[in-house]
């Protein structure tokens, strides 16, 4: 009989728990790595995460611990689900207890602030691997659905074609439909421009701006992040897709996304500090806004959208102030 595929997931939050349901559904034996026991301990006796997935019964394959170590051992794939600005950090950590030959796979969404890495690129600096041994998985994949079982399509990249494709048969289920990519930095940027753009349309939402508002940030959203992507090397195409506008759809329309309703919060009129106060998750973009922008001017490109959402979040713009802004940027051409 062959062996079975072991991955070990770092961490037991709403995504690393879904896609360790994903992985034990399509056959793997998965270990979780949680940081706090009773986390660990209420999967392994009540097969439930009611911190993060309440009411979702986990399969019986995905078992949990707290030490590393054990989580990382013999595992060939080694999936990496921790808040983007806490990566190089727990990584370190890490690094000594990974398997020799594991692939590392990357399910966040965020831009690290100060060196503008991407995800793949921090691991790769951290762990010092090749990336022909680092994965993404990305696309319009909230927690909360996937634990339910509910249908999805998703996007594994990796610029080794062949390792991808065995992520994706290792992650195929029933209800999950992993296509794969090549441009990892393409997926990479569509996955953390969309939590900015997500908190853009949140924030418009909260104003009661209406649906053609929302449909203008989404499709003026994607072309700055197109914009970016080619400016990176990025394939046009790969923005079109599920790692794309899939995700931005997503987000941009669902009470599910912390993104979006850290958005709708703030375009109702709480402040930054009430928002953050009752966030219970990670909504990455909005440190990553900051990152991104940071790495838009480092290409000389023009965001517009994600300047408007850092001088909301972060210098304290009022979004009616913003948004009379924004409107009022000189006139151009659709296509620039
Ligand atoms: N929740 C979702 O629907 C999706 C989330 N993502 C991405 O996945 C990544 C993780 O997000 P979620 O699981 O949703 O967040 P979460 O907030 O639900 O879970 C975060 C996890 O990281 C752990 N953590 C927090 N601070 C830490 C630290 N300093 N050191 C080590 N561990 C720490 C927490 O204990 C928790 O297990 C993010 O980059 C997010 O953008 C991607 C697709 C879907
Ligand atoms: O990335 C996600 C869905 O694909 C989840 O979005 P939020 O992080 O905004 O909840």
């Amino acid at each position: 009989m062959s062996k079975s595929v072991k991955a070990a997931v770092f961490s037991a939050g709403s995504w690393g728990t879904a896609f360790g349901m994903v992985l034990a559904d399509a056959g793997c034996d998965v270990t979780l790595w949680a940081r706090r026991p009773e986390v660990a301990e209420a999967i392994n006796t009540t097969r439930a995460n009611p911190d993060y997935l309440p009411g979702i019964e986990l399969p019986g394959n995905l078992r949990a611990t707290t030490d590393p170590a054990e989580a990382a051992a013999d595992a060939d794939y080694t999936v990496l689900s921790v808040p983007s600005q806490t990566l190089r950090a727990n990584l370190a950590d890490w690094t000594s207890l990974l398997a020799p030959d594991t692939v590392l796979v990357s399910l966040m969404k965020g831009v690290e602030l100060g060196t503008t890495m991407r995800m793949s690129e921090v691991i790769e600096d951290v762990a010092k691997v090749g990336r022909d041994r680092i994965a993404v998985v990305t696309g319009p994949n909230l927690a909360r659905e996937i634990a339910s079982r509910m249908p999805a399509a998703a996007v594994v990249a990796c610029t080794d074609e062949a390792v991808a494709q065995r992520l994706q048969a290792a992650s195929h289920t029933p209800y999950f439909r992993p296509y794969t990519n090549t441009d990892v930095v393409g997926c990479e940027l569509g996955g953390a421009v969309k939590n900015v753009i997500g908190l853009a349309v949140g924030i418009a939402d909260g104003m009661g701006l209406g649906d053609n508002a929302k449909g203008s940030l989404i499709t003026r959203g994607l072309a700055e992040t197109t914009r970016l992507g080619l400016a990176m090397g990025a394939d046009p195409l790969t923005f079109a897709g599920l790692a794309g506008l899939g995700d931005l759809v997503a987000t941009c329309s669902s009470p599910l996304s912390r993104n979006h309703t850290f958005g709708t919060n703030l375009g109702k009129g709480m402040t930054l500090q009430e928002t953050i106060a009752v966030t219970r998750q990670t909504a990455e973009g909005v440190k990553s806004c900051e990152s991104v922008l940071d790495l838009a001017r480092r290409h000389g490109v023009d965001m517009p959208i994600t300047e408007t959402v850092v001088g909301i979040v972060h210098e304290g713009k009022p979004p009616v102030v913003a948004l009379k802004e924004l409107m009022s940027r000189s006139a151009k051409s659709e296509r620039r």
